[in-house]
């Protein structure tokens, strides 16, 4: 079974690049033993630099489910995941990951990824893109607002 999404996910990717819609990476959803979504990497196609393997098929699997809480899912990639699609993998509560190439192998095409984690693990002030506060009274109103909000859907 682990083989056979893995070999779907890699499907993908190899024929992402054949097809020329985007980047060489595909990934699957898989519920109680079922793939119920795919993604392959639509960035260049759709403008979307957003739109990684792993973050189309989240968006998918929520989508046919009905639901912003994949847990109970586990996801299968072609490629170990960038900090964004780990962190999309995160909010959308997927119970595991599976991959097969490694951050390095993408960075060894010319993919950011490893770069990215790199970027992470390094205090902010050291970091090469620069973060600045601004205003934090100002835009803590939205989160009193949220804390006092009865009706809220909480994520
Ligand atoms: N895992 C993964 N890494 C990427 N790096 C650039 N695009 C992608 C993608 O779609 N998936």
């Amino acid at each position: 079974m682990k083989g056979e999404f893995m070999e779907e996910a890699a499907r993908l990717a190899l024929e992402n690049v054949q097809s020329g819609l985007g980047g060489p990476f595909g990934a699957v959803v898989v519920k109680d033993g079922q793939i119920i979504a795919r993604g392959t990497n639509r960035v260049t196609r759709t403008n979307d630099p957003t739109a990684h393997a792993e973050v189309v098929a989240i968006r998918e699997a929520c989508r046919v489910l009905g639901t912003f809480d994949l847990s109970g899912c586990e996801v299968y990639t072609s490629c170990e995941p960038c900090p964004m699609c780990l962190s999309a993998i995160y909010w959308a509560r997927i119970g595991k990951i599976y991959y097969g190439c490694t951050a390095q192998d993408a960075a060894a095409i010319g993919f950011a990824d490893q770069f990215i984690y790199d970027e992470l693990a390094r205090p902010k002030s050291e970091r090469r893109l620069p973060l600045e506060q601004l205003e934090r009274q100002l835009c803590l109103r939205a989160f009193e607002a949220w804390e006092q909000d009865t009706n809220k859907i909480p994520y």
